[in-house]
């Protein structure tokens, strides 16, 4: 039911749940050029990115993120539906308009889009040069953004004296210096080997906490959703096919798609090893093989000592890899148990919980 007038104090009702980036019914078709066909690149894509949330959009080549991420900034523009962001339609401005909306918006690139002309310092400070604001301000606002990303001691170094993941902190403290509510990432960790990877993520995560930036960014590998987004979207032929929090999507994957990027980093994928030795007939002195997934509730219990405890017979652990995901457990783990023991009632233990059984097999 409605209240009939405002309560005193109390916050405009759309305020908590309004998202702060919302694509509603977009799409996009590039126009047929030199007797090529036009390019349906997004067909009725609905998304809503939370204020504060980190939201990622995975698909493969040509599955039309970076069509998507770049109609925030008005980049690119619809042919069909609406891009409201922070409550104004960037699709309905034009120069003057979106000039305004796009210092609310930064972008962080994949190849990092530094000017190699200038050093880290005068890169971080173009957009408020751009804005007019004078030496003394500059300073006052680049000097902290360069303790924020670590690199105050490099301020006068040029792009081609800074590492790859040096260069990306310089992207995301320039993008920082207008102060912008939002954050585009373009496949911003794609250039770089996984150590740094992890450490560009672990500083978007920071800044996202810190600064309660909200961060919208597109990728083509699970591994970065899983260690970066709370919500996720997965896009395929311009379409999303799937979308939840970043747990959901990863312990419930309904899509074919969706299940593919996990399978390729899940673990539940049978190691060749393993493949090769299995074999469906059980032989005298065989051992079962078993695939138990964990998807939230029981892997950090003593799930096998307890099951060796009640049952009195040994487990091995064969391969697995059981981690967390928004602080709730998630992987599978391979084991292997004398196929002379009670199969049903083990299975019946390991399913305990939230937890899936498979009979994989027999190994000699
Ligand atoms: N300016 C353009 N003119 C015509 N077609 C385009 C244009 N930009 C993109 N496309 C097409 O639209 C589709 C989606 O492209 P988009 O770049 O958005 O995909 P993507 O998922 O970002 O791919 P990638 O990961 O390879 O960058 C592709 O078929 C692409 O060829």
């Amino acid at each position: 039911m409605n209240a009939p007038f405002p309560i005193p104090g109390a916050p405009p009702s759309d305020v908590q749940t309004r998202p702060l980036i919302a694509f509603a019914d977009v799409s996009k078709v590039y126009p047929s050029r030199d007797r090529a066909a036009e390019v349906v690149a997004l067909s009725d894509v609905n998304l809503d990115v939370p204020e504060g949330a980190i939201v990622g959009v995975i698909g493969k080549s040509g599955a039309g993120k970076s069509t998507l991420i770049r109609m925030v900034n008005g980049l690119e523009r619809p042919s069909g539906g609406r891009v409201v962001v922070d409550g104004t339609d960037v699709t309905a401005l034009y120069e003057r308009g979106l000039r305004q909306a796009r210092r609310s918006i930064g972008m962080i690139f994949q190849h990092f889009n530094l000017l190699s002309s200038r050093t880290a310092f005068d890169n971080i400070a173009l957009p408020l040069e751009i804005a007019g604001l004078d030496r003394a301000a500059i300073a006052k606002r680049v000097e902290p953004l360069l303790a924020m990303v670590g690199l105050s001691d490099k301020r006068d170094r040029y792009p081609a004296e800074l590492s790859g993941g040096q260069k990306q902190r310089v992207g995301i403290a320039r993008a920082l210096a207008t102060k912008p509510r939002v954050l585009l990432s373009d496949e911003a960790t794609s250039a770089l080997d996984p150590e740094t990877t992890d450490q560009i993520l672990a500083l978007l995560k920071t800044i996202n906490a810190e600064l309660k930036l909200t961060i919208l960014f597109i990728t083509h590998e699970m591994m970065v959703v899983k260690k970066l987004a709370d919500r996720v979207a997965v896009l395929e032929g311009g379409r999303i096919v799937e979308q939840g929090t970043t747990y959901e999507i990863f312990a419930h994957p309904r899509h074919e798609t969706t299940q593919r990027f996990i399978g390729a980093i899940s673990g539940a994928q049978v190691p060749e090893w393993l493949a090769a030795k299995l074999r469906p007939q059980r032989q005298p002195g065989d051992s079962a093989v078993l695939r138990v997934g964990f998807v939230g509730g029981d892997a950090d219990q003593p799930v096998l000592s307890r099951l060796s405890r009640n049952l009195g017979i040994d487990v091995n652990i064969l391969h697995g890899q059981v981690e967390t995901i928004a602080g709730r457990p998630f992987g599978s783990l391979f084991i292997s148990v004398s196929a002379e023991a009670d199969l049903r009632r083990i299975m019946e233990q390991l399913a305990a919980g939230q937890n899936t059984v498979e009979h994989l097999g027999y190994v000699a």
